[in-house]
């Protein structure tokens, strides 16, 4: 399997799967996405069913907003906000380390992840609204 890395919105339209990775600024990335075209291209890619697999930032991207320097929009594909974990609970934020997942679907993408830790480095969690969305599914 060879992997090109995406130059342009033809490259996304023109993907047969797409790989969108995290670690960044939401109202920076959707700056940039807005201003190359690349925004419009992800959403035309994603509503054609194709294969997408968003990873932090890549998946908190297909929501409606975050409240990230926002709140800033998203391309609000899927319902939901992306919202600051709450720290007054104790838990430190940014959570940043190994952490093990609550999967609340099998996935053949999380088979071999299943029961090892992941790594973490975020301060926002996407909140979906799943009574609002049938279409695409989150995992885990
Ligand atoms: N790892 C990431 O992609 C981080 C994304 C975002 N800045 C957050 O803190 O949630």
């Amino acid at each position: 399997m060879s992997f090109l890395h995406v130059q342009s919105p033809e490259d996304i339209l023109n993907a047969k799967r797409l790989i969108v990775p995290g670690v960044g600024a939401f109202s920076a990335m959707m700056d940039v996405l807005n201003n190359n075209g690349m925004a419009e291209a992800l959403s035309t890619y994603i509503e054609k069913d194709h294969p997408f697999l968003g990873i932090c930032l890549g998946l908190q991207l297909v929501f409606e907003s975050s409240e990230e320097n926002g709140p800033v929009r998203g391309l609000g594909l899927i319902p939901g906000v992306v919202g600051r974990f709450d720290s007054s609970n104790g838990f430190r934020v940014p959570h940043i380390g190994w952490n093990a997942l609550d999967i609340k679907k099998d996935s053949v993408i999380l088979d071999d992840i299943a029961h090892r830790h992941v790594y973490f480095v975020h301060s926002y969690r996407a909140v979906p609204i799943p009574s609002l969305f049938t279409k695409y599914q989150l995992y885990p």
